[in-house]
């Protein structure tokens, strides 16, 4: 169960400098599924980073949400997949066309290549906000209204999965069913500390409700052991999949 949890826990490479993102690749390579790599880290180093992952025998999830106009985000979909990235996101808030071109882009890319399908993901509403983010900015519904919302458009539109907090899971599952990838951000150990993050679960809490892939970022990165602190969230996991 320990292989199974680790290949569910993402690790969020968000650092500065290649080297550094190199010592995390080594450190944590047995401990962690996916390396995130995201805007930080890709506008300092860009697809080099993402060549050494590769090359380190580790797999990447390319979080750069794209969120722009339809023809503009197929373009960049289809350069992450030619990065042999296993997974990669858009903003879902950039709406169904913009998901179908993205979709249909990167199968057809694939199927011309003969490269695997990465799992293109739409990222629904950001762990940060909150019902008073949405309103500041003119969305008067609520995150439980808007989440499963979009991801319902994000499946229609062709995508595989969402990124979402771990909060939202069972709302997403009952809007898309069991088959669609649920990634989840928002995760702290009991005892972490929350950051800037608002809708957080437990990583236990987040697998128990169903969650296929955590991503964790400070509470491993600032802990005074981070292996001990990827593996003790690894056998919390483990333990939630064995119940
Ligand atoms: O797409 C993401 O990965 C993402 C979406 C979201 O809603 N919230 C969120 O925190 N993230 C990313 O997940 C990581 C969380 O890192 P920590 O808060 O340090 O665990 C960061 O790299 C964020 O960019």
């Amino acid at each position: 169960m320990l292989d199974i949890a680790r290949k569910k826990l993402i690790f969020a490479l968000d650092v500065d400098c290649f080297e550094e993102a190199q010592r995390w690749v080594r450190l944590l390579h047995d401990q962690v599924g996916l390396f995130k790599v995201g805007k930080q880290l890709f506008t300092r180093c860009g697809p080099d980073v993402v060549h050494m992952i590769r090359a380190e025998g580790g797999e990447v999830f390319l979080d750069l949400k794209y969120h722009d106009i339809p023809n503009t985000v197929a373009m960049a979909s289809a350069e992450a997949l030619r990065l042999g990235v296993r997974m990669c996101n858009v903003h879902a808030l950039g709406g169904r066309e913009m998901m179908v071109a993205a979709a249909t882009k990167v199968r057809e890319e694939a199927a011309a290549a003969g490269a695997p399908l990465p799992l293109l993901l739409a990222v629904t509403i950001l762990t940060s906000s909150t019902d008073e983010t949405l309103r500041e900015i003119g969305i008067e519904r609520p995150v439980s209204d808007m989440v499963p919302r979009l991801a319902r458009l994000a499946r229609d539109a062709g995508m595989g999965g969402v990124v979402a907090s771990p909060q939202e899971i069972a709302l997403i599952r009952a809007a898309c069913g069991p088959e669609f990838a649920i990634v989840t951000p928002g995760v702290r150990p009991a005892d972490a500390s929350l950051d800037d993050q608002k809708r957080i679960m437990t990583p236990g809490a987040a697998i128990t409700a169903g969650a296929d892939f955590l991503v964790i970022g400070r509470p491993i990165a600032r802990a005074s052991d981070p292996v001990a602190a990827a593996a003790a969230i690894v056998a919390e996991m483990a333990a939630a999949l064995e119940s």
